[in-house]
């Protein structure tokens, strides 16, 4: 049996993909050590969602986390409106969605950071950690 029949494509499109994430993460942030992928999650926010000011690693169970990274797979003000991402200090203090852009950050305290109420439409992400 051939990889491809027991593995549908897209799972090995993703896996490429994270894996290429978490090497350009490594070399921007310039890790000393190997990151290894966390957890991967496609995200559907609806109208009315949103999340205050926090850290990716805010839970005793989330503090393996080190990186974050998310894929924008819909665009602002095209596909939804409201949910603009906000870091609370540095630059860019906002990021509008844009499909096919993506954001990296630490997923500790170092960048908080929250996600406006969405007023209409759906915002799509692929969300990860590392
Ligand atoms: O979707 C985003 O822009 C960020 C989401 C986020 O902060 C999170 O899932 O922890
Ligand atoms: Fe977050």
């Amino acid at each position: 049996m051939s990889y491809f029949k027991s593995k549908p494509l897209h799972h090995f499109m993703a896996s490429m993909w994270t894996e290429r994430l978490k090497e350009k993460i490594e070399k921007t942030f310039e890790c000393e050590f190997e990151l290894f992928i966390e957890f991967t999650c496609l995200i559907s926010w609806c109208r009315g969602a949103r999340i205050g000011w926090h850290s990716d690693d805010n839970r005793l169970y989330l503090k393996q986390r080190d990186f974050s990274a998310v894929c924008y797979l819909i665009s602002y003000a095209k596909d939804f409106k409201g949910g603009l991402f906000r870091f609370h200090s540095g630059e860019p203090a906002t990021v509008a969605p844009s499909a096919g852009n993506v954001i990296m950050y630490t997923a500790d305290d170092g960048d908080i950071h929250s996600v406006d109420e969405i007023t209409d439409g759906k915002r799509l992400t692929l969300a990860m950690w590392f």
